[in-house]
């Protein structure tokens, strides 16, 4: 699991550390991290540090102090080191280092000219206290270095926001980002994370608090899933039951069922329209039909337009088990829902939820799903190209393991839905049936690359299951 700290976290963890070593110091730890990954990948660009031709695009304060006190490093074993600054403002004693050590400022035009000639770009204009957004004159070096030039950036690209995660601005796009002491939000998740390249993490001893991202990998997903012992039962392994499809949409039911009954689910009871029963019984003889103790339900898929979903969604709840209600249920919502209900909307649903645009939703999903699990008080997973899961009260959102690009496609999140409804069945609380299912939603596309269907991708989950079991079997 990987942390992200916002911005006041990482400052107050800084002065922690600063108040016993001193500034400098921290800052020659981040340079040197810096100037080692820098030289290592000069070495694998062009075999030697020495004679290679690096511009440091130098800002106004400590990220651009970084930038020039690994530049000096680098001008030490050999490279030569060109400097452009932002504004006029730089960090003395960086700056002093850099050009005692033999580097050379140029003005923008030059830089642009230097630009096919150059080996490297460092990109130390703006860090943790930079404003989202970057001027025509960074712009334009983005322009032109992009594609022929490899571009590290400082801590984080340019530009990007912090914490916002959007991509809605102009900022740097870096081959690689070299950060310190804390993982940054959007280096992590969103839209944003594509444009910092390949990311190295160096410790400078932080130890922030209060996380507000808790980034999931495949061992953590092993770790929580709830593989069933030898002496389970059916009721142990949970049974979970399923109102979803309609005549008009029975497809969304069916997929839901596929994902809860290859999710390991202990007994699946179909709690759809009657007129399905046929179908279902043709593709999934294990799955018992009508009403019958079940430890977890999942309503909406499929249900499509009707009268009286309110009251057919309230008669759900009214059961008190742990729920999932998706797709066209989330219309439906009475208020005060508790945490162990679980909304799965995507953007566009969780815009309607809210009263917002879709494209706000997109630009900073952290602040959007936080809003919904506060506005409604159940736990909610917002379904995408990263999936975002959270809890009602709770600053700290949880991001599932990625997928790849197949992943968006229509079904997916009917069998998603199905397969996290079987995690609460199991007896999974609703933020971890969500982020683990979400996970080997994708962890099972990402071993089965190309085009497959969600019900292709649902009959494999029971292999990613397998790996994963093996995997804490393998884990010490
Ligand atoms: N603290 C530590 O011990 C350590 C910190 N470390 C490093 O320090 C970095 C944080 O440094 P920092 O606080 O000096 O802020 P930084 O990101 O350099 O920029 C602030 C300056 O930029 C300006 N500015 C911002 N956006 C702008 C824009 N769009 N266009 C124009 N100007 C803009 C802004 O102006 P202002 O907002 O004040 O008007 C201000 O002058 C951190 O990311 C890491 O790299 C490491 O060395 C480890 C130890
Ligand atoms: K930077």
């Amino acid at each position: 699991m990987k942390y992200a700290y916002a911005t006041d976290s990482i400052r107050a963890a800084e002065a922690e550390v600063m108040a016993v070593v001193g500034d400098d110091a921290l800052m020659q730890q981040a340079a040197n991290g810096l100037a080692v990954e820098c030289a290592r990948r000069l070495r694998r660009h062009r075999g030697k540090v020495t004679g290679s031709r690096v511009l440091v695009i130098v800002g106004p304060g400590n990220n651009g102090g970084d930038g020039l006190f690994a530049a000096t490093r680098l001008a030490r074993k050999g490279a030569k080191i060109f400097l452009w600054r932002i504004t006029d403002q730089v960090h003395q004693a960086g700056w002093q280092a850099a050009t005692r050590a033999g580097a050379t400022e140029v003005d923008l035009d030059r830089s642009i000219e230097l630009m096919p000639t150059l080996d490297q770009v460092i990109e130390a204009g703006f860090g943790i206290g930079g404003r989202e957004g970057i001027s025509d004159d960074l712009a334009r070096l983005v322009y032109v270095s992009r594609g022929i030039v490899d571009v590290v950036a400082v801590d984080l690209p340019s530009g990007l926001g912090v914490e916002t995660l959007s991509s809605d601005v102009r900022f740097f796009d870096a081959d690689a980002t070299v950060t310190f002491g804390a993982w940054k939000p959007s280096l992590l998740a969103g839209p944003a994370r594509e444009y910092a390249g390949e990311v190295t993490f160096v410790d400078i001893g932080l130890e922030p608090d209060n996380p507000i991202l808790e980034v999931w990998d495949a061992l953590d997903v092993a770790m929580a899933w709830p593989f069933p012992t030898a002496t389970d039962d059916k009721y142990a392994r949970g049974v979970v039951g399923l109102d979803a499809g309609s005549a008009e949409y029975p497809g969304a039911g069916l997929l839901a069922l596929g994902g809860a009954v290859h999710a390991g689910a202990g007994m699946v009871r179909f709690l759809g329209p009657v007129e399905l029963r046929d179908t279902v019984i043709a593709q999934f003889p294990n799955v018992v039909h009508g009403r019958g103790r079940c430890q977890a339900l999942l309503c909406g898929p499929g249900w499509g337009p009707g009268d009286h979903l309110a009251d057919r969604l309230a008669s759900r709840l009214a059961e008190g088990l742990r729920t999932v209600i998706d797709a066209d249920a989330l219309a439906y919502l009475p208020r005060d829902l508790g945490d162990n209900i679980l909304l799965t909307p995507h953007a566009g649903e969780l815009a309607r939820l809210l009263k917002t645009e879709r494209a706000a939703v997109e630009n900073d999903p952290l602040t959007h799903v936080r809003r919904a699990a506060d506005e409604t008080g159940a736990t909610v997973l917002l379904k995408g190209a990263t999936q975002y899961v959270a809890t009602p009260g709770e600053t700290c959102v949880r991001v599932a393991v990625g997928g790849p690009a197949w992943t968006g496609q229509a079904g997916s999140g009917d069998t998603l839905a199905g397969i996290c409804a079987a995690l609460l069945a199991a007896g999974l609380d609703a933020a971890t049936a969500a982020v683990v299912g979400a996970s080997v939603q994708a962890i099972t596309a990402r071993s089965h690359p190309g085009p497959h269907t969600p019900q292709e991708l649902a009959a494999r989950l029971p292999d990613t299951i397998a790996e994963l079991e093996w995997l804490l079997e393998e884990t010490p």
